[in-house]
């Protein structure tokens, strides 16, 4: 894959300079950190809205220098063909919906698109239809985002830039905005830049992920990867972490709703609690590290219903706890986290190697259609 987007940035901050070489060929890439740690400035910086004085780097994007210091280029954001929704959305609060969309067209600065079939494909990807003639002030949250999302989209950008789309919700909203993300994400295939410090949005919708912290890349990896990392996984867990996996339906009805694990469906089944899809939909699955249980045999007589071989591929102590590693048998999915007492560890003589099954209750797994 062709480098897409290059950077090589030193930006002087308060506490510490924002200090990063990074370059990628990834369609959807992650930026996560704790609060302070520069995340905003980098994206503000790439965007081209924040100009500070000591800034030097290149940021290149698609093969054009946005940014060049040493031959004094510094492209204004207008002419970096981007998307970017910021954290607070910034819409027009008197103006319609519509209106607020048809800005963000007028904004385009050149035109690859056609920018009335685009429009139409923006208000049906992200159901805003019903809402073209209410006035922004009159929305909700979860509204407001899809329309900053919707107004990014229609200037036909190049590379989409979302400052912590979904912080602004609250959990239940957050989940019922994010299809909407993975929906532009899959329609319009537009490279994305995404702050955020939620590791289940960030493994739902990114290919690879940056963590920083005090403006420096301690790690880049896949999602799943990153966030079992011993230094991130802390971080990562403070509110419970959540293993996240694509799935397809494979059958509807009854008590539950029965799916094949990967963005394919060719790993193994999974039974859930019923969820309102079709078979061949596509679902995300959130499973929590500390709801897994891992068992040495196959126990008959588990109310379980969800009882899948897999292989420990790792075992890290984590403070008080471990982390084991574990690859499903099937597919070709990245191990699941699992949380585990020393105790458990060592009363089982888990290792590395080991074949042993998880257990998941129907009900401690999380659906997202
Ligand atoms: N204009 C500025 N001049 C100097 N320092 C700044 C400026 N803006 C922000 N900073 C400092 O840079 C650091 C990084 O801020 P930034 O907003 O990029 O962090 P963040 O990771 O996005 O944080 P959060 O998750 O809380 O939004 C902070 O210590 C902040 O005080």
């Amino acid at each position: 894959m062709d480098t897409q987007l290059e950077i090589r940035l030193k930006v002087p901050l308060d506490q510490f300079v924002l200090d990063l070489e990074y370059a990628s060929a990834q369609p959807v890439i992650g930026v996560f950190g704790p609060s302070g740690c520069g995340k905003t400035t980098l994206l503000e910086t790439v965007a081209g809205i924040r100009r500070m004085a000591g800034m030097a780097g290149v940021i290149r994007f698609g093969g054009t220098d946005w940014l060049d210091s040493a031959r004094k280029v510094n492209l204004p954001p207008q002419q970096r063909d981007i998307g970017y929704v910021p954290q607070d959305h910034l819409l027009f609060p008197h103006l319609s919906v519509e209106k607020n969309l048809l800005a963000g067209q007028a904004r385009a600065i050149r035109s690859r698109h056609d920018p009335e079939a685009t429009f139409r494909d923006v208000t049906e990807t992200l159901h805003l239809e019903p809402l073209l003639g209410r006035t922004v002030a009159t929305l909700s949250g979860g509204e407001c985002q899809r329309v900053a999302l919707g107004r990014a989209l229609c200037s036909g950008p190049r590379l989409l830039l979302l400052d912590e789309p979904l912080a602004s919700l609250d959990i239940t909203l957050r989940r019922r905005v994010l299809p909407f993300l993975l929906k532009v994400r899959d329609r319009f295939r537009i490279p994305m830049l995404i702050v955020s410090h939620d590791p289940f949005e960030l493994q739902a919708l990114c290919s690879e992920v940056i963590a920083l912290r005090r403006g420096r890349i301690i790690a880049c990896e896949p999602p799943a990867r990153l966030f079992t990392r011993e230094d991130i996984y802390p971080m990562a867990a403070s509110q419970g972490f959540e293993n996240v996996l694509p799935s397809v339906v494979t059958a509807h009805g009854g008590h539950k709703t029965s799916v094949r694990l990967g963005e394919d469906g060719s790993g193994p089944e999974v039974n859930v609690l019923p969820v309102e899809v079709e078979p061949g939909e596509r679902l995300m699955l959130g499973f929590p590290a500390s709801d897994i249980l891992i068992a040495t045999a196959r126990f008959e007589g588990l109310s379980a219903r969800n009882i899948l071989p897999a292989v420990l591929t790792d075992i890290r102590p984590l403070g008080d706890r471990h982390i084991a590693l574990a690859r499903l048998e099937g597919g070709s999915l990245e191990p699941l986290a699992v949380e585990i007492t020393p105790d458990a560890v060592r009363e089982l003589g888990l290792r590395p190697g080991k074949s042993v099954y998880l257990l998941m209750k129907s009900s401690a797994i999380r659906a997202y259609s």
